[in-house]
């Protein structure tokens, strides 16, 4: 069967109870009668099955979609516009083989193409002879007015079928602010409302809370500031499990400025800059606000301590997902003895005891913003790819820092890759650069109350390791060309083994 015929195929089934309401009059969202909603899914599924694989949040990058089912269709908005809010099963594979996820969709259909919007948020025209025959559907990300009734739903902090809209405790929201699609490269998509709030719609819906929501608000609970407060969030009934988090509202820092477009900047002024910036005092700000948001965490959310089959299975874990790196990038295999050496090497002698703890889970540079009041953390999603069971477990703090210490390496990577050809005095410039504001950062970590990454240099380079054949993986699915950096790390840990 072809995608899109399996896509139709599936719009026929009507959508489960709860979720949709009739596309009839505005204000009838939310009943629990599906007709109007499966004929208008039906009719934009084909459009959707060659949509969803352009797009930098679809997680599916060549696997073969085998089935479109939709889970949960909810219109927010009825008549011309329309926002139908849609959760869709995307199916790969067929048999045991078989894998699916769930996307979170906001789709847009207006009887003319709204203007200022681009062509790749348009989908097509919708057809099938329906009431919409003809409309254009679009994703609504970028239609301020749509995004801008979202707004209004956080704001009243209300239910629509199977979405409720939660609020944090303290000044009311504005409901009226339209909204403009976020240009950020990122792994979901973000609205921000004028100068005061910023709405993430998390892409690759899995049930339960997204670590996101449930850090920053304990974060925001204890009154941290290194995070942006949380202001709403919502979340929809998942079939049968827990709810899922599908957006998270917080405060947009208009004022601040991204920690990798600035260490970028720095890293540019090697090029023989006679007042080159230093960066390691803002690295080593850095690291404390690090040691400060794990130091909150801890506090606040559960903690343990490694035992000796933990140990077993932190090193076993390391070594499965090389394993699985390997046979997806086989450059990696070259290295495979060595870098599992270093996982053997995470003994209960060094680490019997250590604390674990949760922990931002992907941090970099571009996670970390500098503010008029300091540095300020975002997206505590954890890595992407990784099932939210795994991200929301206790970790070594140290994964972090780790994970940080990657960014600067890749920051300094970044010129020599803009370079004409070989360069070694550039080369040792970068790499004196990396080792500068590395040694800078975990300097201000200690200094903030975090463990002296020093001090564990077995459990660091595992880690560093760890997250660089992630970082291979993660390359080689969306930014090919940028495969030689986390290469390079990976040949140049594998050597210290
Ligand atoms: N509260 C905020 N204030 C200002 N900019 C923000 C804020 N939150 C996110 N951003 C910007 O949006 C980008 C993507 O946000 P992020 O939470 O990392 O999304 P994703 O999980 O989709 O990658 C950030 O790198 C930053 O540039
Ligand atoms: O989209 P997220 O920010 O959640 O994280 C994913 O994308 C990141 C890239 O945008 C990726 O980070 C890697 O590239 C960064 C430079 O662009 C670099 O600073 C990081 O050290 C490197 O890991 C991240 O791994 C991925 O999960």
């Amino acid at each position: 069967m072809s995608e899109t015929s399996r896509s139709q195929a599936h719009a026929h089934r009507d959508l489960p109870e709860g979720a949709p309401g009739p596309l009839g009059t505005r204000g009838t969202a939310g009943r629990r009668t599906t007709a109007g909603v499966s004929e208008l899914v039906g009719a934009a599924l084909p459009l959707i099955a060659h949509w969803l694989p352009t797009q930098r949040w679809y997680a599916g990058k060549g696997r073969a979609i085998t089935g479109l089912t939709p889970v949960v269709g909810t219109p927010l908005q009825v008549g011309d516009p329309t926002l139908l809010h849609l959760l869709l099963r995307v199916e790969h594979g067929t048999g045991p083989a078989a894998q699916d996820d769930i996307y979170q969709l906001l789709l847009g259909i207006r009887s003319q193409e709204p203007s200022g919007i681009g062509p790749a948020a348009v989908l097509g025209r919708l057809a099938g002879g329906g009431p919409h025959d003809g409309a254009v559907l679009y994703d609504a990300v970028h239609d301020p007015e749509l995004t801008g009734r979202l707004l209004e739903h956080l704001a009243t902090g209300d239910r629509f079928g199977a979405l409720s809209f939660r609020r944090t405790p303290g000044p009311g929201l504005p409901g009226n602010l339209p909204g403009r699609a976020s240009t950020a490269e990122q792994s979901n998509s973000s609205v921000i409302y004028g100068t005061s709030f910023i709405l993430k719609l998390f892409r690759r819906i899995s049930p339960g809370t997204n670590p996101d929501l449930e850090l920053s608000l304990a974060l925001s609970r204890a009154g941290s500031t290194r995070i942006p407060r949380v202001a709403a969030w919502f979340e929809s009934r998942l079939e049968r499990s827990e709810p899922a988090t599908l957006g998270l509202l917080q405060r947009y820092l208009p004022d601040a400025e991204d920690g990798w477009e600035l260490a970028l900047d720095q890293v540019a002024r090697l090029k023989g800059d006679p007042t080159p910036g230093n960066f390691a005092i803002e690295a080593h700000r850095l690291g404390r606000a690090t040691a400060e948001v794990h130091r909150v965490l801890a506090r606040s959310m559960p903690t343990a301590r490694l035992d000796r089959p933990e140990i077993d299975r932190l090193a076993g874990a390391m070594a499965d997902r090389l394993d699985s790196a390997v046979a997806a990038v086989p450059g990696l295999l070259r290295y495979r003895s060595a870098l599992r050496g270093a996982f053997q090497q995470l003994t209960a002698d060094h680490l019997e005891g250590l604390p674990v703890q949760r922990i931002h889970g992907d941090l970099h540079l571009g996670q970390a913003m500098r503010t008029p009041h300091g540095w300020v953390l975002l997206d505590f999603e954890g890595e992407p790819a990784k099932p939210l069971a795994e991200r929301r477990l206790p970790q070594p703090a140290l994964r972090d820092v780790a994970a940080m210490l990657r960014s600067f390496d890749y920051a300094a990577a970044h010129l020599l890759a803009g370079a004409p050809g070989p360069d070694p005095e550039l080369a040792h410039l970068a790499a004196a650069w990396a080792a500068r504001n590395r040694a800078a950062y975990c300097a201000g970590y200690t200094a903030g109350g975090g463990m002296d990454p020093a001090g564990a240099p077995e459990l660091l380079r595992a880690l560093e390791i760890d997250k660089a054949v992630y970082e291979v993986v993660y390359e080689a699915r969306h930014r090919p060309s940028w495969l030689p950096i986390p290469l390079a790390a990976i040949n140049r840990l594998a050597l210290t083994v």
